[in-house]
């Protein structure tokens, strides 16, 4: 049945291929400089809207590009210092070029065809200005012509309030008075009575709606009504299965509030992490409500005696179409086999934001007449309690209404273009902008893996809380909470995984830098937004990670950074209804022109030209970028180690005279940080972890997110790597595998599969190694003697798998 699931749940993703003409050609290169950014310098650090700029008329544009030419052959850059740089623009760019992979090189600019450059202007003007190497040669960004789709939208309250619903006194009371809540939800509304009157259902709406106590609140209301009162030694009545620890826990927590009243319920979580041993002793002692992720389950059923499932009333699949996906497979399988063994009059809920047409099709055959609730489409499968009745069975919504997302109306989506140079810088200036400029500012960012995530946490948390205008030492209190880093991903030690989820629950502030390990389920209020520096596997994660803001009616706002070759998910998006509205990159960077320091101390008492000042700021990008681990800030520069050995032995920096007193190694730079030891290991092991996990998005993405279209030095910077490292390309990182440090890369997977073990890394138990100790006693044992079994049906799975064909494996993932 799993296969299945995950069969039919790629399926449904496939049609995220756009049509291509839908980007069109280039867009001026001059039209996108900084030169042509704010007019005029904002007086006090004020946030500013990122909003989409008016572009300049196409005259202007013209205009400017004659004065660039003209200014650029008379006056060259003054930064053309070494050999290389003397060398001809072509020249140069065609050396660019051979360093990416064989095969589609990227399209360059030469310098004088720079993204974000001196305008020509200034450069007639003001021949000395530097132009940063990160502003030349980056790749044409192209117009962005976004469809524009209609947003599926639904609304998140109703009027009706709990005590309408047939519920024990004691419960609504609990849920008036513990939880603060009066009225029902548009999903609750819908599914509590559904089943209250004991059907299977699908329960599909939006992320942050309210789908955990849709689902908490008949099971508490159907446990505590038992006849025969429920004893903690029975076991477990319902079972919660969720993909996260971190979901696990908050179920487990909103299932503790709700059976205050009834305390001969027990509930339970078994999440991994914890030690086996004290799991066990609860098991033994009984869990009436039991919330697990499938490989924590898995283990115990495996190895645990104590564990029976013949009293099991309900199922629940909560994200459930994360947990039928290829990276559980197999644990759903043996979890499915257990209790289809033991139980088989039970009721099944599958719930998510993202129910797609493969997991509908796959409950039709595994669960018994089951009621379909979709927000969106109240008139279907809706009962009435007060004529009693119970819903028809809908029949499927059209197939584009099944792969079409329903979105926060409260949820304003944004995306970037942004060449791979300027990426770190973009980012690092974006959580400048909304943290330093703007008040109670609570980010998530999402990266491709958990080395991207540790690299850029450890970058950030160095540099970045310098950038509030104090020596990093000296924070005030406000500073340091503004710019909380935390992270969060699949590695971490499971103690510390919980307290920084504790952590960023509770703050008002911070930046959480994480995989999508956060990205199913975590109710994480007030985050006002979210990042997705690296685009996510499918639309349907893009939905679950933006919905870690604006929920239950809040506002909330997300910023996807895409490469310009990646430029056409935006049309995959808006194959599923997403839409999503361009901010253009000069307008994030520009916030580095408004930062106080610059302001204060650069333009110093002879006010430098304004175009000089902006400049400034684009150099000082460059430093924070290209020294990485020994010396950056977003305000200068620390005198760094030759290039023979840049990290052993950092230079100590000279003694300052007061603390008040900046140091200064260049006539603009300012000194605010201490080295960071190690700096370019990390980066390089990032960037090899970052193009690992390139390589594995899935083959209906692969035209936009191939590893070829990578151009490797560009990358590199956006590490804060001067250039890549020798053999980077995928066929050295898959030789190097072998010294990896992760267990599940190692080992020798293919395409499709290779991802699922990434995946399944990022949500793992934390147990692989004794997982993989019982599978090596059990491989020879008798194959297919535990047949897999659908949901509710017991039919084997491979009988449900005929239903579609599974797709061949991608090959030539693998291969690159
Ligand atoms: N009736 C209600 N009134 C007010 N707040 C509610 C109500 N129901 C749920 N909430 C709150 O809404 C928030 C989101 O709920 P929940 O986590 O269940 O959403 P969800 O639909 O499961 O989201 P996701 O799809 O991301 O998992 C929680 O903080 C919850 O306490």
């Amino acid at each position: 049945m799993a296969a299945a699931g995950g069969l039919l749940l790629r399926a449904a993703e496939s049609p995220a291929a756009a049509a291509p003409e839908a980007l069109s050609g280039p867009r001026r290169a001059q039209a996108r400089r900084v030169s042509s950014a704010p007019a005029s310098e904002p007086s006090a650090p004020e946030a500013r809207p990122a909003a989409p700029r008016e572009r300049p008329p196409r005259r202007w544009q013209a205009e400017a590009t004659k004065r660039k030419y003209r200014a650029s052959s008379e006056a060259p850059p003054a930064k053309r210092r070494n050999a290389a740089a003397f060398l001809p623009a072509k020249k140069a760019a065609a050396e660019e070029a051979q360093r990416t992979f064989k095969g589609k090189a990227q399209k360059t600019f030469s310098p004088n065809e720079s993204l974000v450059g001196v305008s020509g202007k200034n450069r007639e003007q003001k021949p000395c200005i530097r132009t940063s190497s990160l502003f030349k040669n980056n790749p044409e960004i192209p117009e962005l012509h976004r469809p524009v789709v209609k947003q599926v939208q639904e609304q998140v309250f109703t009027s009706d309030a709990f005590h309408q619903l047939d519920l024990h006194p004691h419960l609504i009371s609990t849920i008036n008075t513990v939880l603060n809540m009066t009225s029902m939800t548009s999903v609750q509304k819908q599914s509590i009575p559904v089943l209250l009157e004991g059907r299977d259902a699908l329960v599909r709406s939006q992320t942050g709606s309210g789908k955990t106590l849709a689902y908490c609140i008949p099971v508490v209301q159907s446990l505590q009504a038992m006849k025969s009162k429920i004893q903690r030694s029975d076991g477990p009545y319902a079972l919660v299965l969720v993909p996260t620890r971190e979901l696990a826990l908050q179920s487990f927590n909103t299932v503790q509030k709700l059976l205050k009243p009834f305390t001969w319920i027990v509930p339970g979580v078994l999440m991994g992490g914890e030690r086996k041993k004290s799991e066990k002793a609860r098991l033994r002692k009984g869990i009436n409500i039991l919330i697990s992720t499938p490989g924590r389950l898995v283990d115990h059923i495996k190895s645990t005696k104590n564990i029976h499932f013949s009293r099991i009333r309900w199922l629940i699949l909560d994200e459930a179409d994360r947990i039928l996906d290829l990276g559980f497979e197999k644990d759903i399988t043996v979890i499915l086999n257990a209790v289809n063994a033991e139980c088989q009059q039970r009721q099944n809920v599958l719930l998510s934001a993202t129910l797609t047409e493969g997991v509908t099709r796959l409950a039709d055959i595994s669960l018994l007449d089951p009621v379909r609730i979709s927000v969106l489409d109240q008139h279907h499968g809706q009962s009435d309690p007060e004529r009693g009745t119970l819903p028809e069975v809908p029949p499927l919504p059209p197939d584009d209404e099944l792969d079409s997302f329903a979105i926060p109306g409260s949820l304003d989506q944004h995306v970037t273009l942004v060449p791979s140079k300027l990426k770190l810088v973009s980012l690092a200036a974006f959580i400048l902008q909304k943290c330093k400029f703007e008040k109670d500012q609570k980010m998530i960012i999402f990266f491709l893996s958990c080395e991207l995530v540790e690299f850029y946490y450890r970058l950030f948390l160095q540099t970045l809380p310098a950038c509030s205008g104090a020596p990093a030492s000296r924070q005030p209190p406000s500073a340091s909470t503004r710019f909380k880093f935390l992270r969060l991903h699949g590695t971490m030690e499971q103690e510390e995984r919980t307290a920084v989820f504790e952590e960023f629950s509770h703050s008002k502030t911070g930046i959480l830098l994480c995989t999508d390990v956060a990205a199913r389920g975590l109710d994480l209020p007030q985050v006002t937004w979210i990042v997705q520096y690296n685009a996510p596997s499918s639309p349907a994660e893009y939905i679950h990670r933006i919905g870690r803001t604006a929920r239950i009616g809040c506002h909330g706002s997300s910023l996807l950074i895409l490469a310009p070759s990646e430029a056409e998910y935006v049309n995959s998006l808006a194959s599923h209804k997403i839409n999503v509205s361009e901010i253009h990159v000069e307008d994030i960077l520009s916030v580095l022109t408004r930062d106080g320091c610059l302001k204060g101390s650069r333009r110093g008492p002879q006010k430098e030209p304004k175009e000089m000042y902006q400049q400034k700021g684009r150099e000082t990008v460059t430093a924070c970028v290209l020294c990485p681990g020994l010396c950056y800030t977003l305000h200068g520069l620390v005198p760094f180690n030759p290039p023979s050995s840049p990290t052993r032995n950092p230079v100590p920096l000279a003694p300052r005279k007061s603390d008040s007193e900046p140091r200064s190694c260049r006539r603009y730079l300012k000194i605010t940080c201490t080295p960071v030891r190690g700096g370019v290991s990390w980066a390089k092991k990032a960037l090899q972890s970052f193009i690992r996990a390139y390589a594995t998005y899935p083959r209906e993405l692969k035209h936009i997110f191939h590893v070829r279209s990578l151009h490797l030095g560009h990358v590199a910077k956006s590490f804060g790597l001067r250039d890549a490292p020798q053999n980077l390309g995928v066929s050295a990182v898959k030789r190097r595998k072998g010294n990896l440090n992760r267990p599940d890369l190692r080992k020798k997977t293919r395409g499709k599969h290779r991802l699922a073990e990434i995946l399944r890394s990022e949500y793992s138990s934390g147990i692989e190694a004794s997982v993989a100790k019982v599978k090596k006693q059990n491989k020879h044992a008798v194959p297919g003697s535990q047949p897999r079994r659908a949901i509710r049906t017991g039919r084997p799975a491979s009988a449900v798998g005929k239903q579609k064909k599974r797709p061949p494996c991608n090959g030539k993932t693998q291969r690159d």
